[in-house]
């Protein structure tokens, strides 16, 4: 979908920020450039919708050399998230939104049609679309970010560091905002960072760059995790590279039995089933119940906090479908990390 050619990047000044880069990125899924500051991730990106120039090679997009291509029409077909999302301060979130619909000629009711359908897609109330942007917070402002990338539905979305200026929680909404919408829209979607838990928690697959504008590695993150290419890679992907691996993993195959009964700990449920807490005769504890689509390494963090060293387990209404045991946890953790490689 989105290919380089030997693409090569030196700025007038001398500085080479891409250095002979040959890299697919196929299409429909989140491909995650990251790496240290320097490394060249920007000018990668911006070089598909011609923000800058390459020095020499090619970029095609949906087999079309971007070089061929009027640069103005290209960046209009291109979705373009960047942080801080830039906005126009003086337009409203509809009217910032329905920026690329009114420059393809939409006519105004259409394109604020399409806004205002969008700041449902991206979780925002209908009368944000009234406001300014500076009357949003920065997540929100992120969320219309995304809304006007989206708006004339382009195939190919680029992000580039768009959640590097929001708290950490809020950070993650974002995260699975955007894992969300991607399951709906199936975009071709390139994605900077230099944060490696964004990269493995949004990527299907990862490319690794060092300084002076080098791929080193670009594969899905499982087995980036098992594999680094190098200890640069190595190194980048941090002492906790086990756990990372045990985040992309599920908790549904580890089996599961009936809750205990009639122990020092007593799992206590409401009428409909769903748990509330463990007790015994004079304690009561929170209990943390997890689907089968949470992590293996939230099981791990369950089972070690859990006071029975059990994880509770709920189907996707909340209600109790069984318990499994902290050894088990365990031998599917180990063997998670057995199938790709990493010693446990
Ligand atoms: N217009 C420019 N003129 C000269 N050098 C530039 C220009 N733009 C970027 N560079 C240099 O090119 C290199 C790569 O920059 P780039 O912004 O692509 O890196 P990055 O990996 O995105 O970094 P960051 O994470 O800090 O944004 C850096 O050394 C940068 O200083």
């Amino acid at each position: 979908m989105i290919q380089f050619d030997a693409v090569h990047k030196r700025f007038p000044n001398g500085t080479t920020a891409v250095h002979d880069l040959s890299l697919e990125i196929p299409e429909g899924g989140v491909t995650v450039l990251v790496g240290s500051s320097g490394c060249g991730k920007t000018t990668t990106l911006r070089m598909v919708n011609r923000m800058v120039e390459p020095s020499s090679g090619t970029i095609l997009v949906g087999g079309k050399d971007v070089q061929r291509q009027d640069a103005a029409d290209l960046r209009r077909s291109i979705g373009y998230v960047i942080q801080q999302a830039g906005l126009f301060p003086h337009r409203t979130v509809l009217d910032n939104i329905a920026t690329v619909p009114l420059l393809l000629g939409w006519g105004r009711r259409k394109a604020r049609a399409r806004a205002a359908e969008l700041l449902e897609t991206v979780g925002l109330a209908a009368d944000a679309g009234r406001r300014y942007p500076h009357q949003l917070s920065g997540g929100q402002q992120q969320r219309v970010g995304v809304a006007r990338a989206l708006a004339a539905d382009p195939p190919v979305l680029l992000m580039d560091e768009p959640f590097g200026a929001v708290d950490p929680v809020v950070r993650t909404q974002l995260q699975d905002e955007l894992l969300r919408l991607q399951k709906e829209l199936n975009k071709t979607i390139v994605f900077v960072t230099h944060d490696i838990d964004e990269a493995v928690r949004l990527g299907d697959r990862i490319a690794i760059f060092r300084t002076g504008g080098h791929l080193v590695q670009c594969a899905p993150p499982a087995e980036i995790l098992a594999r680094p290419a190098d200890d640069f890679v190595a190194d980048f992907l941090g002492a906790e590279r086990g756990l990372k691996l045990l985040s992309l993993k599920t908790l549904a195959a580890v089996p599961q039995g009936p809750a205990p009964q009639g122990g020092t700990w007593t799992l206590v449920l409401d009428e409909a089933r769903r748990p509330l807490h463990w007790a015994t005769e004079d304690v009561r504890l929170p209990v943390r119940a997890l689907k089968d689509t949470d992590s293996l390494l939230s099981a791990l963090n369950e089972s070690v906090a859990s006071p029975t060293g059990l994880v509770v387990r709920v189907d996707a209404d909340g209600r109790l479908t069984g318990v499994s045991s902290r050894d088990d946890i365990h031998e599917h953790a180990s063997r998670a990390h057995a199938e790709v490689g990493v010693a446990a």
